[in-house]
């Protein structure tokens, strides 16, 4: 028979373990973590390595060897799996018992024993002992569960990391606004499809293009050298020129206004500049438009309801504001006075001086009367040479005092004409107040009229109240 080379270590091995317990001894040193002995028709019975207990946390005279003393340490879900492994292994050599037990260390914590055993059968094959080893792959097993956790977070990073980048393709795809991608050259190296409609050119005509060419050729130096500082100072801004909107040229060389928010961008492959352009040229036109419309129609409005000459409300502003605080003073129960005053001798005045001079007299009389009155009355023109007063929540004795001193005021008033003395004028005004009997204030005009032309006719320059019994006049004459 040839003896091949290796067979001597198996005569030294199994001589070492028939040699009072030399070879078991050497045995238990080279595993690692734990030799198991098991007599399978004694169950009780385990002999167990002292690493066995060490990996537990005990020392060798703190625990016996009894099976139930160490499976009492087991996970009991790891126990039925491990007894049905056995029971499997027992019936079956060729099923091996490979069982990963969680054991409770003596400190609280989990330990995960890597238990693999073989059944030494009789004659009949009946498996009579279980010889096994025990290997600690905690740390295996720890560094398995840290593995897992990072995966998870992976996972969850790479989700919202995914989730980040669809919104902000789909922000940039579907703005309203055009959107570029500026590397640090200048050059175009992404551009949305309202890009593409503003500036006319297609997607790919875009990219690669210098983004200096989409500015007017006067402009393009200065918008170079604006692009290098941007690129030294990368915040997010507006761009501006010597206004907030700006110029750019379009594929068909039609120049548009646009404003423009730059962001900066840090790519793998350098620092990049998002432009976002708005086209503001329609939008520019119709403020202009719109401005022009405004002041025209406050000039309109003025027109409407002015007297050009005096710059006072005209007749017809009067009657609208008339007929509204009559009815508030109706609604209300509120007193409504009304002054009504004509210069006296007017046309004389005229003939003697002249127009012009007549119209600088009625110029002063709007003047003065401005003057007097108070915030929430009316003062118009009503008619050539003859004024009105409006005064809400007024009545008559407050409104004569008032008409007194406009009179006053007036009568003092002069007017210079070359080569001539100081000329002055007069006036006489006729007062009313709503009564409860009018319907529209037409009725008090009409008593303020009447009390006037009383007053001429009583000799000018006074005052005549239409009293709601009797009229009275004050003033002089
Ligand atoms: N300068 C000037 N005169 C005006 C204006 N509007 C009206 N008048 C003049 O005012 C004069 C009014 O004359 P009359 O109605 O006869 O009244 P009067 O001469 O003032 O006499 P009494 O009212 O009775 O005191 C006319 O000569 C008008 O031409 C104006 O805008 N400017």
């Amino acid at each position: 028979m040839i003896v091949r080379d290796s067979d001597y270590l198996k005569l030294e091995l199994t001589k070492l373990f028939a040699e009072n317990g030399e070879g078991l001894a050497f045995l238990q040193q080279v595993t690692l973590d734990g030799l198991w002995y098991w007599d399978l028709d004694q169950p009780d019975n385990r002999w167990m390595s002292p690493k066995c207990w060490a990996a537990l946390g005990y020392g060798l005279d703190e625990a016996d060897h009894l099976s139930e003393e160490w499976q009492a340490h087991v996970f009991p879900e790891d126990l039925e799996l491990s007894a049905a492994n056995l029971e499997q292994h027992r019936a079956d050599p060729l099923c091996p018992y490979d069982q990963v037990l969680r054991c409770k260390h003596r400190n609280g914590s989990t330990v995960w024993i890597h238990s693999h055993g073989v059944a030494i059968r009789d004659e009949q094959g009946h498996a009579t002992r279980m010889l096994g080893l025990h290997h600690n792959i905690t740390h295996i097993k720890q560094l398995e569960q840290r593995h897992k956790k990072n995966l998870h977070i992976i996972d969850e990073l790479y989700a919202s990391t995914k989730v980040a980048l669809e919104e902000a393709e789909a922000l940039f795809t579907s703005s309203p606004d055009a959107k570029l991608q500026v590397d640090q050259d200048g050059f175009i190296v992404r551009g949305n499809p309202e890009a593409v409609h503003l500036f006319g050119y297609s997607e790919a005509e875009l990219l690669d293009m210098n983004i200096d060419l989409l500015v007017p050729e006067a402009y393009r130096e200065a918008h170079a050298k604006g692009r290098s500082s941007i690129q030294l100072d990368p915040r997010a801004r507006a761009m501006t020129g010597a206004s907030r909107v700006i110029q750019a040229c379009t594929k068909s060389r039609q120049t548009i206004q646009i404003e423009i928010r730059l962001n900066s961008l840090q790519t793998r492959y350098g620092s990049h500049v998002v432009a976002t352009i708005r086209d503001v040229t329609e939008y520019n036109l119709m403020v202009t438009s719109l401005q022009q419309t405004r002041a025209e129609n406050k000039c309109l409005t003025i027109d409407a309801t002015t007297d050009p000459l005096t710059g006072l409300y005209n007749r017809r502003y009067f009657k609208k504001q008339a007929n509204k605080e009559f009815a508030n003073s109706w609604r209300y129960n509120n007193e409504l006075s009304l002054i009504l005053f004509d210069i006296d001798n007017f046309k004389q005045f005229n003939d003697l001086y002249g127009h012009v001079v007549g119209d600088q007299v009625l110029q002063q009389i709007g003047h003065s009367a401005t003057d007097i009155i108070r915030n929430g009355d009316t003062l118009a023109r009503f008619g050539g040479e003859e004024f009105v007063v409006l005064l809400p929540m007024t009545g008559l004795h407050a409104a004569q005092a008032l008409a007194e001193r406009i009179r006053q005021d007036i009568s003092d008033l002069r007017v210079a004409v070359a080569d001539r003395p100081l000329l002055g004028v007069t006036i006489s005004a006729g007062i009313s107040a709503r009564e409860s009997q009018d319907k529209n204030v037409q009725k008090v005009i009409e008593r303020a009229d009447a009390a006037m032309y009383q007053a001429k006719a009583l000799g000018r320059n006074r005052i005549v109240v239409s009293e709601p019994d009797a009229q009275s006049n004050s003033g002089l004459g």
